[in-house]
């Protein structure tokens, strides 16, 4: 049986509809157009795609763009004075700063300085925290448009097996915790967990956020699993021509849509979704900094 294939940019470009119809009401009768701001520093060629797509998106529902790029060799205090800058300007309602920064800055002291209110990427400690204690924060994009794909495609979660790979906090972690409170039970695999093969092929959702080419082979998945493919990776196709490059995900493509019952392509899966869910959640933010029931 071949999985069915979850298209990531047709739901995307649903989330986005309805975005622009809320930034349109917003406008209508509050006079009020969300703002997103995007901090870039340095020029890491993955994350140039990322914000051509955001920069074109965002304009696109309606949104206000802000863009503010730094070389690479920027002092972290210029990229902080910036933030503060931004958390005190009403016109800009979510703070986005592009990951990874360069090895000379703090992350965590960037991150952390940004207004819980507008961290749209849902980093700060005051909203991972919130998800943690099932608060009403701002939720990670990549796991909040995982996590609809899987509600679209499977309705209640409760009581299915999951297993996320890969823990990290903007990623792994809180994939985790969203599949926990829809009542999964959740295992969370990583570089030292012992047999992922066994594990793998326990789950009934397998979300794969590794960072490796086609590691979760397609022979792990259980019968009529849903997969979700986080990542992606840019390799080389010389197959395209001299020096060209193709994208896969962390989950052994052809292989497993053989096993599984549905899965999420690479490009075309979760990446168009976490843009859609950025916007998402600056249409979250400008309704509660201005106290507005949706
Ligand atoms: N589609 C999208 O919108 C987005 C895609 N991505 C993609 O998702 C992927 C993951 O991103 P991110 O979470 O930031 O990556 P990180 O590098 O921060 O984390 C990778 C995780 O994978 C684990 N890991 C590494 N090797 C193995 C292994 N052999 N077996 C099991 N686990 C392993 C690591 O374990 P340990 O902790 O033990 O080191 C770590 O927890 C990347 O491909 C990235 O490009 C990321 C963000 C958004
Ligand atoms: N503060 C911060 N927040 C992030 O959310 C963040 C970040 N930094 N740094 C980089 C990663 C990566 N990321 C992607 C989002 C969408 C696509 C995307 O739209 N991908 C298309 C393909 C694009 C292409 O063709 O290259 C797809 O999968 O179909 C890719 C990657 C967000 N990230």
């Amino acid at each position: 049986m071949s999985a069915h294939i979850i298209d990531g940019k047709a739901f995307a470009a649903s989330v986005r509809s309805d975005v622009a119809k809320d930034v349109q009401s917003l406008k209508q009768k509050h006079g009020i157009t969300p703002g997103l701001a995007v901090v870039i520093v340095g020029e890491d060629p993955a994350s140039q795609v990322y914000v051509r797509n955001k920069v074109k998106q965002t304009s696109e529902v309606g949104m206000n763009g802000f863009h503010f790029e730094y070389p690479a060799d920027t002092q972290e205090e210029e990229v902080l004075q910036k933030v503060h800058e931004l958390n005190n300007d009403p016109a800009v309602n979510g703070i986005l700063v592009q990951l990874p920064l360069p090895d000379h800055m703090n992350e965590t002291a960037i991150i952390e300085a940004i207004s819980p209110e507008k961290d749209v990427d849902g980093f700060h400690v005051v909203n991972s925290g919130l998800l943690a204690t099932g608060g009403k924060g701002l939720v990670p994009c990549t796991p909040l448009g995982c996590y609809l794909m899987l509600k679209d495609h499977l309705g209640d979660l409760s009581g299915k097996k999951a297993i996320v790979v890969g823990r990290s906090n903007i990623v792994g972690k809180p994939m985790a915790q969203l599949l926990l409170d829809a009542s999964c039970t959740v295992t969370i695999a990583h570089s030292r967990t012992k047999d992922l093969p066994a594990e793998v092929a326990q789950a009934d959702i397998v979300v794969a956020a590794v960072g490796r080419p086609e590691m979760i082979k397609g022979d792990w998945i259980k019968q009529d699993a849903t997969v979700i493919d986080v990542g992606i990776n840019r390799i080389p196709a010389p197959e395209r021509g001299q020096g060209k490059h193709r994208l896969v995900g962390d989950v052994e493509y052809a292989t497993a849509s053989e096993n599984a019952g549905a899965i999420t392509p690479v490009p075309g899966g979760v990446g168009p979704m976490t843009i859609a869910c950025l916007l998402k959640n600056t249409v979250t933010a400008t309704y509660r900094q201005n106290d507005i029931k949706k």
